[in-house]
């Protein structure tokens, strides 16, 4: 049997490959479980400076749960009484979303077809979503009788606004790649066939980026969204610091005064 989930690191660059294509890479266990362990290596690896995930095949990036796999455990749960279905969010869900979405580091998805649900919420742990012309997304889960998981509760309503992301998830329905673009789900549309190209490009520059700096800025985005201005003015300054004090930054302004292109080490 195939791998559900490829994990490869080359010079710097993580690349996570949801591998169930003849499934529209739906979640089932053994996915979810290869996921986790993937995120959590390239999240906590040093030697890895920018990660990114996407899907193999041309029709879904992620389906989100594995609607044909969760019927049985439903059944079961209600056969034995155990009730332990449910125990994914803590297993799975929670530990993906919280190691890409806290990875010191950049995370790039390159969303090559259609993401739903949970599928939709790793997309949205991303810092920078490089979408395919044919993809779309769709948060479902309101279409199964669910509620938010994978952390879309937190990233969605941040990327669009509240009162978008409540219309998203009450009403699910899909939307197109230009729609996306639009409501800042997608940072850039790019044909189908160039996506893979376009997504290695973007995600090994930031690979070969400060990567103390994006590490900082990563911290001080999100400290600024639930902070004072007083309070974030600290942490900027904090934050600076150790930026300032990164043998990249030294690397950076040498190569400025040089007039030359800097040749980052990611320390
Ligand atoms: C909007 C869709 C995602 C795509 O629509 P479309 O392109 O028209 O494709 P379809 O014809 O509907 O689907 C093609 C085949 O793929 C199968 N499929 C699609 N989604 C799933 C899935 N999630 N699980 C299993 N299989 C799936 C579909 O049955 C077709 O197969 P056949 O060719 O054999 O018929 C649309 O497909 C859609 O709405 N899908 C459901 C999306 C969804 O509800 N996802 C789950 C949300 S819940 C979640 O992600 C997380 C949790 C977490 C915790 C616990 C429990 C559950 O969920």
């Amino acid at each position: 049997m195939a791998d559900t989930v490829l994990y490869e690191v080359s010079d710097g660059l993580a690349t996570i490959t949801l591998n169930r294509p003849e499934a529209m890479n739906a979640l089932n266990i053994a996915t979810k479980v290869a996921l986790r362990e993937a995120a959590e290596s390239a999240a906590g690896d040093t030697a890895v400076r920018a990660i990114l995930l996407t899907a193999a095949g041309d029709r879904a990036f992620c389906v989100g749960q594995d609607l044909k796999e969760h019927i049985g455990l439903l059944a079961s749960d209600r056969e034995t009484g155990a009730g332990q279905t449910m125990n994914t969010v803590k297993e799975h869900y929670n530990p993906i979303a919280r190691a890409l979405a806290g990875a010191p580091k950049p995370v790039v998805a390159a969303v090559n077809g259609v993401a739903a649900g949970a599928g939709f919420g790793f997309a949205l742990t991303a810092d920078y979503r490089i979408v395919a012309d044919t993809a779309s997304f769709n948060t479902s889960f309101a279409g199964v009788a669910l509620t938010a998981d994978s952390g879309i509760s937190w990233t969605l309503p941040r990327v669009i606004g509240p009162s978008r992301a409540a219309d998203l998830l009450l009403f699910p329905r899909s939307i197109g790649a230009q729609d996306a673009l639009e409501l800042g789900i997608a940072n850039r549309v790019v044909p189908a066939a160039e996506l893979r190209a376009e997504a290695g490009k973007v995600a090994r520059a930031l690979a070969e980026g400060p990567t103390v700096a994006y590490a900082a800025i990563k911290e001080a985005v999100a400290y600024g969204l639930t902070h004072s201005l007083e309070e974030t003015l600290e942490k900027e300054d904090e934050l600076q610091a150790r930026a300032g004090q990164s043998e990249d930054h030294a690397i950076a302004v040498q190569a400025f005064v040089n007039k030359e292109k800097p040749k980052y080490l990611g320390r």
